[in-house]
């Protein structure tokens, strides 16, 4: 672990860092990028994006310091997304959002130069082709992450599920029995998207996503956004600290292709 002057590993020195820890992050498959609409590319050998999510699988919900994530039972292929771009099965593990210290900032994704206010991921690994999330992580077509944006608007009654226990993991590593959560309900009604192919947009940004990106947002209203903002990125013996934001910022696009259904 490299320490910086303030004692803090240099991963919490933000995303300029990263590349003195993680020198893939200048590599030619980074995520986030800014998708630029013209210069997608129609693909009618794409197939309609098929989740199915049992709501059981749900387990737990938690602040791990730069997110808050619903972590999902990945033991057996009970919450599945299958179809769009991905060939064989992708496992449910994981979703957890990206926010900004404002509404005007927040997603990871841009859509010509345009960002929304926040984004959720949702977590998938092949299941089918390796053996651990860990593994897949390490392999070019072993993660599938689904992007929905979340834009200004009405307050989303289905995120509610979520930001209304928020305030029992405020602080750092705090987690909660979070179960019957179907994570569909936060999908947008059409599933239409842009896919390419990127990495982990964290540590250690790994370049072993195939990134499915919805192109209708579902809506949040401000005082959602503030409950995510008020999420604390410290433990409990530290200085209080917001999450106020943890978005990385758009990356090269080296030449990839964007492709839409
Ligand atoms: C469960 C570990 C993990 C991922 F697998 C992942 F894909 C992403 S991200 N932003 O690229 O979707 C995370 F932020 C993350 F923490
Ligand atoms: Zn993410």
């Amino acid at each position: 672990m490299i320490l910086g002057k303030n004692g803090m590993s240099k991963i919490y020195w933000g995303p300029a860092h990263w590349k003195e820890v993680f020198p893939v992050a200048n590599g030619d498959r980074q995520s986030p990028i800014d998708i630029k609409t013209e210069e997608t590319k129609y693909d009618p050998s794409l197939r309609p994006l098929n989740p199915n999510y049992d709501p059981a699988s749900a387990k737990i919900i938690l602040n791990n310091g730069h997110s808050t994530s619903v972590e999902f039972d990945d033991t057996v292929n009970k919450s599945v997304l299958t179809g769009g771009p991905l060939s064989g099965t992708y496992r449910l593990r994981q979703i957890h959002f990206h926010w900004g210290s404002n509404d005007e900032a927040g997603s990871e994704h841009a859509v010509d130069g345009m960002k929304y206010a926040a984004e959720l991921h949702v977590v998938h690994w092949n299941a089918e082709k390796y053996s651990s999330f860990v593994e897949a992580a390490r392999q070019s077509d072993g993660l599938a992450v689904m992007a929905v944006f979340l834009k200004i608007g009405e307050c989303n009654p289905q995120l509610k599920k979520i930001t209304d226990r928020l305030d029992t993991i405020r602080i750092k590593g705090k987690r909660a029995l979070f179960t019957n959560f179907d994570p569909s309900c936060l999908l947008p009604k059409s599933l239409d998207y842009w896919t390419y192919f990127g990495s982990l947009t964290v540590p250690p940004l790994l370049e072993s996503v195939i990134w499915i990106v919805l192109r209708e947002p579902i809506s949040v209203c401000s005082e959602q956004l503030a409950k995510f903002r008020s999420l604390l990125s410290t433990a409990e013996d530290e200085v209080a600290c917001c999450l106020l934001r943890n978005y990385r910022p758009p990356q090269p696009l080296k030449g990839r292709e964007v492709r839409r259904n």
